[in-house]
């Protein structure tokens, strides 16, 4: 009988289940889509049951459409975006639409930890309190939402939420756990200091896992739901850049993951978790217990490009609109985009900076502008490598995984603004591959990560620099880099008004604050 392992890739903008052999090879894909929410400016939200249904949905979907037969499903894990808080009740159920990774309300709740715990914090979790991550978002329900605070008894991460509603069991994964920002990394266990500190009861925190931890077997209900058996075994899982880091076999400090999903990732093994970044990258738990990563996060990459095609070639496919930027030269003939359309995490932690298009001209037409998003959003990268160049970290290759790596223009312009050679995987499914493989080496298919990787990892073709795009480009990166001081007060202001407009439309009597400005 033939055997399979599924990795199931809760993304933000789908969820893209995979089923894969004993030898590594991907028998069958599918995906469903959702939508994201952002009912005020700075919100994004999530309904947890789309996550749920989603998922039923690709799996009946591989089972009907390519003939996997529910037995022959030995194992299931996950890899899922990281940080959104699941708020539930004592009966588990959602109490509140799910706050997400690319959520920045929580400003205040930053700066009220960083003003209680200071350095101690990062000393603690390994990071600095930033908006998109857990605590922030708990404690902003807890001083905006007392009615649903009352009602809290329990919270997950997206993909813990999903594994819960498959199994029944709440438990969140130790790669996950340190983008709560309420982990001592140290200890490996909740910080009692930090849940004193903004007064969280330790009830609240589910019970720690690894990421080849068996769950337990699918449940009579979602067994009946989707399709699968009830002798489907399921294993932990992994936060979406520990299982992409995975899938893409950064298993040593050489080596460098490129992300483009929703959000855009710079990501580096790391021997050891005590690195000198002092928070402005992020630290975390691998997949791999006992080993770390750290990132840096573009909260708008993929998704700026989606937002342009939303906006403005919406009937036109991603591969039709992504090649007319061959159209345009090295530099879109001089234009400029920053990709800070959802506000920005590293390296500026900054909720209200906005994007822009810099130097547009009556001759620039729309593969000028196609361009300069691809662009200006691998320059966004370049910011993240210049931290870890400024670190004198080396590295000799960069995997490209995610939606964005479908691309082959925009894998060159990777290469030439990275100048260093950029190898993107066969199948770009770098999550759902990690996800299949931490549930392979959970069945004991392999004996080690490493072992599954020969296995599993299959490199396609490598992008070489080309010197001189490489020169053109680190000349613009230097006007690139100035964008971000030039605009903050400006953007500042514009959200402001865009803030003020929403809550005047909310509220018709207080139209003040609007003529002001
Ligand atoms: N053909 C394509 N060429 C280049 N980029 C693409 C293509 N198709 C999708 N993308 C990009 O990939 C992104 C989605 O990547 P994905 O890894 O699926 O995201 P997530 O895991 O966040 O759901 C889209 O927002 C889009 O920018
Ligand atoms: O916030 C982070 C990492 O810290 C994001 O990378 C999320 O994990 C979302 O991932 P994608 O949906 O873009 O893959």
């Amino acid at each position: 009988m033939k055997e399979y392992v599924l990795g199931i890739d809760l993304g933000t903008s789908a969820v893209k289940v995979s089923a894969v052999d004993r030898t590594g090879h991907i028998a069958a894909q599918e995906s469903y889509d959702y939508p994201l929410s952002q009912p005020q400016p700075g919100y994004s939200e999530q309904n947890p049951d789309e996550w749920v249904n989603g998922t039923a949905v690709a799996i009946v979907r591989l089972i009907l459409n390519h003939h996997i037969r529910p037995a022959e499903i030995a194992g299931i894990s996950y890899s899922g975006q990281m940080h959104g808080l699941v708020l539930l009740d004592a009966q588990h159920k959602v109490l509140r639409p799910a706050m997400l990774w690319n959520d920045t309300r929580t400003t205040a709740q930053c700066q009220e930890i960083e003003a209680k715990l200071g350095d101690r914090f990062i000393e603690i979790t390994g990071n600095r309190p930033l908006e998109g991550f857990t605590l922030p978002k708990i404690l902003w329900v807890k001083e905006n939402e007392p009615d649903i605070w009352a009602k809290a008894a329990t919270f997950l991460l997206p993909k813990d939420y999903v594994r819960y509603r498959m199994t029944g069991k709440l438990a969140i994964d130790y790669s996950d756990a340190t983008g709560t920002v309420m982990l001592d990394i140290k200890q490996g266990a909740w910080s009692q200091e930090i849940l004193d500190a903004f007064d969280i009861p330790a009830s609240m925190c589910p019970l720690l896992i690894n990421s080849v931890t068996e769950v337990g077997p699918i449940s009579e209900t979602f067994a009946i739901f989707s399709g699968l058996h009830q002798s489907t075994r399921v294993f932990g899982g992994a936060a979406d850049n520990a299982a992409a880091a995975l899938g893409a076999g950064i298993i040593a400090p050489n080596m460098v993951l490129c992300s483009i999903g929703t959000s855009g990732v710079i990501l580096k093994h790391e021997a050891s978790a005590d690195t000198a970044y002092h928070g402005v990258l992020q630290m975390e738990d691998h997949a791999v217990t006992g080993q770390s990563y750290s990132m840096g996060v573009t909260l708008a990459a993929g998704y700026s490009l989606s937002w342009y095609k939303r906006t403005f070639a919406a009937h036109e496919d991603f591969t039709h609109l992504v090649n007319e930027a061959a159209q345009s030269t090295i530099g879109a003939n001089g234009l400029l985009f920053t990709p800070y359309i959802m506000g920005e995490r590293t390296p500026y932690a900054d909720a209200n900076i906005r994007g822009s298009f810099i130097g547009i001209d009556g001759t620039h037409q729309r593969p000028d502008f196609t361009r300069a998003v691809l662009e200006g959003i691998i320059f966004s990268f370049r910011d993240l490598l210049d931290i870890y160049d400024a670190q004198h970290q080396t590295y000799d290759t960069i995997v490209s995984v995610g939606g964005g790596a479908k691309s082959p223009l925009w894998l060159q312009i990777q290469a030439d603004v990275f100048n260093t050679p950029v190898v993107r995987l066969e199948n770009e499914q770098g999550p759902g591959m990690g996800a299949a493989m931490l549930a392979a080496v959970g069945l004991g298919w392999f004996a080690s990560f490493a072992d599954c990787a020969k296995a599993f990892v299959h490199y396609g073709q490598t992008y070489q620099p080309n010197v001189a795009n490489a020169q053109r480009y680190a000349a613009l990166h230097q006007i690139y880099h100035q964008v971000y001081g030039q605009t903050k007060e400006l953007s500042r202001q514009l959200l402001e008004y865009r803030t003020n407009l929403s809550s005047n439309l909310m509220n018709p009597n207080q139209k003040t604050k609007v003529k002001q400005l």
